[in-house]
């Protein structure tokens, strides 16, 4: 078959438009964009660069096989880029689908450039299983391809209709996925599926919608309201970090700390009274640079990319606002998570602590608090990027080991002069070690002065300038002073030559 220019000009014509018109009309109706508009609206003017326009180009309404893939630039970098058509079989994966995406992913790991997946799929297009996937080029690459490039390029994920079944691991093995409310939905059985096997009867929206994924499951990171918001989440995620771990992340013009921030009178210094950590970072961070991942996932713990006179950190901060500041299961799972992102692309990390502990109790514990606690802690003890740990108010029990405290190689501990360092809060401590005492005294204004007068000895021997006379922490900074000394050492921790163990790998607890 020979191809005149205007021929290949309409065969384009035609496979750039789609599906049928009643697909994208029902999309529309939803208030989701063309697969090809998302990719306009995400890169740089004229840089992309298309592969396999032309993917079962002789079938008959499968233009591109329903996905388009290629190369392009964000802000001027490099990226590669796969986004699902939902107006071709639902956005379903045929055989030259994968493998266009394992291609894709290929190049993006092989050339060192961060993975964008812009999702919209129904998953494996179940009348041509055998073509796509079981075999050695099939589904399953697309996973192996992912996990073997997680943490040595950014991969992060857009998802704005369906990613069903196997579709749901997509964004699964990327680093972040940000959600369009309303369209989005991640699952493994749909609910009709539910029903036939459970007998449950449920919504793709209250079983994998976007809020359920965003502040339940955590499988989620960014719950967005638009495809525009869902993609400019894209965009800022990537201004944080390098193309791959042999780099290190873009640095930004150096930014004042915003002007009106008194870190001092944000903290109360009762310990009953909480505050909201976003606001202290936001005060100590270059103005407008918090950007904070998960915030309504386990929001006893702030974690987020930030920062400091134009270098990027990460933040990890107790939040006293919600549950007391204290370390839960999915709060560790949070924490484990943001802790090997950055140290897998050489973010330093910036530990505020704040943290009565991990919770105690039957239900944690049934729920596993002491695996989850030791995963945390794992991540902070392998973690070889500059650490830092700020005791802004208070580091009780294994939430000081959870926090980077000094057992755990930081660059420097830094208390406040505010700061407390125990093995548990005055309270439960002398309610431990004198409780039978207690018991036995009858009066009770005795009782009330002998406690009181324990719980001072306590206080005294936990004192910042006991602590820091011990070598415990390394200096006391007062909050207005605190930004500096941050900056200053992390430029002085950002030369050392690290490496965590002589091994292959550990046996993580998870
Ligand atoms: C690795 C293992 C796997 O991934 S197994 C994959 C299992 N996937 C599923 O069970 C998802 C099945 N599909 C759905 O639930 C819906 O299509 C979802 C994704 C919710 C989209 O709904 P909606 O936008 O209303 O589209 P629709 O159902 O009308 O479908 C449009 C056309 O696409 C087709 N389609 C859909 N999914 C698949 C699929 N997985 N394989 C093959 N074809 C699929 C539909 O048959 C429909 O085609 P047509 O318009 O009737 O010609």
């Amino acid at each position: 078959m020979t191809l005149d220019g205007e021929a290949l000009e309409q065969l384009r014509k035609r496979v750039r438009a789609g599906g049928a018109e009643k697909y994208h009309a029902a999309n529309a109706a939803k208030g989701k964009l063309f697969a090809r508009e998302r990719v306009a609206l995400l890169v740089d003017e004229g840089s992309f660069v298309e592969d396999g326009l032309y993917a079962n180009a002789l079938a008959e309404g499968l233009p591109a096989d329903g996905v388009v893939t290629g190369t392009a630039t964000i802000d001027g970098r490099q990226v590669c880029l796969m986004a699902n058509d939902s107006t071709v079989k639902a956005g379903s994966w045929g055989a030259r689908t994968v493998e266009k995406i394992i291609r894709i992913i290929e190049r993006a790991y092989d050339t060192g450039v961060p993975m964008v997946y812009l999702v919209d799929s129904a998953g494996a297009r179940i009348t041509d299983q055998v073509e796509l996937f079981p075999g050695r080029r099939g589904a399953g690459k697309i996973f192996w391809n992912q996990v073997r490039a997680s943490g040595s390029i950014p991969q992060v994920c857009a998802l704005f209709g369906p990613s069903a079944a196997g579709g749901a691991y997509i964004p699964a093995f990327c680093d972040v996925v940000a959600m369009v409310e309303g369209n989005a939905s991640m699952y493994l059985g749909s609910d009709r599926m539910v029903e036939m096997v459970t007998g449950e009867k449920t919504t793709l929206e209250a079983m994998g919608g976007a809020r359920v994924h965003c502040a339940e499951s955590g499988v989620g990171h960014f719950l967005c309201k638009s495809e525009a918001e869902a993609l400019d989440v894209v965009k800022r995620y990537l201004s944080y970090l390098p193309a791959n771990w042999s780099q290190q992340p873009p640095t930004a013009q150096a930014a004042e700390a915003p002007a009106k921030a008194d870190l001092a009178a944000l903290v109360p210094a009762s310990e009953r009274q909480a505050f909201d950590m976003r606001r202290y970072v936001k005060g100590l961070l270059d103005e407008e640079s918090f950007f904070e991942i998960q915030a309504l996932w386990a929001k006893e713990l702030t974690i987020g990319f930030g920062r400091l006179n134009g270098e990027v950190v990460g933040v990890v901060g107790n939040n006293s606002m919600f549950k007391g500041g204290v370390l839960f299961v999915d709060s560790a799972d949070k924490a484990t998570r943001f802790v090997q992102l950055c140290d897998a692309f050489n973010v330093p990390l910036l530990f505020l602590s704040d943290v009565p502990g991990f919770m105690v109790g039957s239900a944690v514990e049934k729920q596993g608090i002491i695996r989850h606690g030791a995963k945390m802690i794992t991540a902070i003890s392998e973690a070889t990027v500059p650490k830092i740990c700020v005791v802004v108010r208070k580091a009780y029990g294994a939430g000081l080991y959870a926090m980077a405290g000094p057992g755990f190689e930081p660059d420097a501990t830094i208390a406040l002069p505010t700061a407390k360092i125990a093995v548990m809060g005055a309270e439960a401590a002398v309610n431990a070690v004198y409780a039978n005492k207690i018991a036995a005294i009858e009066d009770e204004a005795e009782r009330a002065a002998f406690v009181a007068a324990r719980r001072e000895e306590y206080e005294r021997d936990i004192d910042v300038v006991r602590l820091a006379s011990e070598l415990v922490v390394d200096a006391i900074v007062e909050p207005h002073e605190l930004r500096t000394e941050l900056v200053r050492r992390f430029a002085a921790a950002r030369g050392k030559q690290r490496h965590f163990s002589r091994r292959r790998h550990g046996v993580t607890p998870v």
